[in-house]
């Protein structure tokens, strides 16, 4: 019972006296209460995400604990190196939590290497992979507000974790006593014993060689005068991505100042998150005042990176993640054939609600394009196959909608350092070619076809929304729609059919259009929301856009 808990929280003397605080604030109030202590987080494949505070159902040391300490018992359980990976971004108390879990699994005879400073997630994935660890944990809560923190979990091959080791993870949770379960000893005893050390500085080099080595016009950008104003939007970016932008001989980098140094609270950007204009606004003032050909955003946790780009007439324009994917996608395989660098029968992968026109362009190129359920770990989980048949270089990019690049098999998740360093790139050699990336952008298009993505999404907050998105993806099951709007619907592909799909279930339903449109419905996976992606082609974006508002205003109604 809730208020047994929360009763038990109070007569304990917590280490946190902030918890105890807080506890002491909401007595008496019933539903407060109740939303801290009802149920607990749930510990999935992304591990734990949550608002910071006190009780059961929030993030705190004590969760964080428990957590760690059913990650510990399956670790116990994979033999290997007994030694688990830790890093950490800006959020409050990132740190602390990231020196918790690593106090616990130390005390579990398990061995931690952690990074002495905040570092993103790439860095966590790459450390995962170099030290051969069992596991890997990243404390953040990505792209969140201020008041979320999280712990991203991770498998020995550094990439997201697998159902089934999260499962296991879950069932040890939950034989973990919250406030007792978990063995703790004093973070600086590990170091003395030896049980935690520091990353080392050969880790750190080691993944800005990889992803240095990546490039694909080296040395185009040291004489490009490419000028640049980038933000970490004041999470873990700033480090990692101005070393790999000097390192490839990019100077002329303003940073937002604002945005510069490590901020949990997020003081100008409430949501960080580059897919947001908001988040991108400060950075875009200051590419207008300083006439940056390119303004750059990483998230707080950097695997996410925005950017706005100069146009020929001198105003700026946001890029969306389709977009950029599309260019990155077209610049890497244009750039590796020129220079003679591009694999055997390459692979390129995205996400099956990311744009079909990487299809086009991958098809132009000769590469295989191979679409995968929503999430990164997919992409991974493909760079993994390659590997298994010693073919891991011949996945060249990946991408996600969602503004998620990778360009090599060096980690497994998202990575906003290189996709900064090509985006720089990129723009760096069409710069010197007398071009620009919207002017590469426009050629794309009239290459083939202007392609319109867009993505409205639908909040259902609360237990109750979980009930009304599962009878709206019900509704659509039993009732296929015909038409949408004026298009008829010519194929619908329900993903919960393996069998039709090749790929594991998931919840999601794509309807083809007469014409070529495509309307795809799911739930999201990480916020309460039914998300509708759209694609749309017209022969400019006018009438992609109309078509495009014309399917949206006929499939709203569904979902209110
Ligand atoms: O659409 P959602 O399920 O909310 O997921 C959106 C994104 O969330 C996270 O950032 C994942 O790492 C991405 O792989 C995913 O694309």
């Amino acid at each position: 019972m809730y208020l047994d808990d929360y009763k038990r929280w109070m007569d304990t003397e917590l280490e946190d006296p902030a918890l105890t605080e807080e506890l002491k604030g909401i007595a008496g109030k019933d539903d407060e209460i109740k939303d801290r202590f009802a149920v607990a987080l749930k510990f999935g494949t992304a591990g734990l995400r949550g608002v910071l505070g006190a009780g059961s159902n929030r993030m705190n040391i004590y969760v964080v604990r428990q957590a760690t300490q059913g990650l510990a018992n399956w670790v116990k359980t994979q033999g290997g190196s007994q030694l688990v990976a830790i890093s950490y971004d800006s959020r409050i108390n990132s740190d602390v939590f990231a020196k918790t879990a690593a106090s616990v699994l130390a005390a579990n005879g398990i061995k931690v290497r952690i990074y002495d400073a905040l570092m993103p997630v790439p860095a966590l994935s790459f450390a995962t992979r170099y030290y051969q660890a069992n596991a890997g944990i990243m404390v953040t809560a990505s792209h969140n507000p201020a008041k979320y923190n999280g712990y991203k979990a991770y498998g020995p091959d550094g990439c997201q974790m697998t159902d089934e080791a999260a499962d296991i993870v879950y069932a040890e949770i939950q034989k973990t006593d919250i406030l007792t379960g978990a063995k703790v000893m004093d973070f600086e005893a590990g170091i003395k014993e030896g049980l935690i050390e520091y990353v080392g500085d050969d880790c750190k080099e080691a993944l800005y060689q990889a992803i240095e080595a990546r490039s694909v016009r080296p040395g185009i950008c040291a004489a490009s005068g490419l000028k640049l104003v980038y933000s970490p939007l004041n999470g873990s970016g700033l480090v990692p991505v101005t070393r790999v932008l000097k390192d490839i001989g990019i100077t002329d980098v303003t940073i937002v100042p604002e945005q510069q140094y490590p901020d949990g609270h997020f003081p100008t950007c409430p949501y960080p998150n580059p897919e947001i204009f908001e988040a991108l606004r400060l950075g875009l003032e200051l590419a207008e005042k300083t006439g940056a050909d390119l303004m750059l955003a990483t998230d707080p946790d950097a695997d996410r990176v925005g950017i706005a780009m100069k146009c020929p007439d001198g105003s700026y324009e946001l890029v969306s993640g389709n977009e950029m994917g599309v260019l990155l996608l077209d610049y890497i395989c244009a750039g590796r054939i020129e220079k003679g660098t591009m694999p055997k029968n390459p692979v390129a992968v995205k996400s099956i609600v990311s744009t079909p026109l990487a299809d086009a362009v991958a098809k132009n190129y000769g590469v295989e394009l191979r679409s995968v359920l929503t999430g990164f770990k997919w992409i991974g989980d493909q760079i993994a196959k390659l590997e298994a048949a010693g073919e891991a270089d011949r996945f060249i990019f990946g991408f996600e909608e969602s503004y998620g690049y990778l360009a090599g098999p060096y980690v497994r998740d998202k990575d906003a350092i290189i996709g900064s360093m090509l985006i720089c790139e990129m723009a760096a050699y069409y710069r010197s070619i007398g071009s620009s990336i919207k002017q590469r952008l426009e050629e794309i298009y009239e290459k083939y076809g202007r392609y319109l993505n867009k993505v409205d999404s639908f909040e259902f907050p609360g237990l109750s929304g979980m009930d009304k998105m599962a009878g709206i993806m019900d509704g659509l099951r039993q009732n296929p729609p015909a038409k949408i709007g004026d298009y008829a619907v010519v194929k619908v592909t329900d993903y919960k059919k393996p069998e039709e799909t090749g790929l594991p279930a998931a919840n999601v339903l794509v309807y083809k259009l007469e014409g070529g449109a495509e309307v795809i419905v799911r739930p999201s996976g990480t916020e309460p929301k039914i998300k509708t992606y759209f694609t749309t082609l017209g022969k400019d974006l006018a009438e992609a856009q109309v078509q495009k508002d014309a399917l949206a205003a006929a499939i709203a109604p569904i979902f209110e």
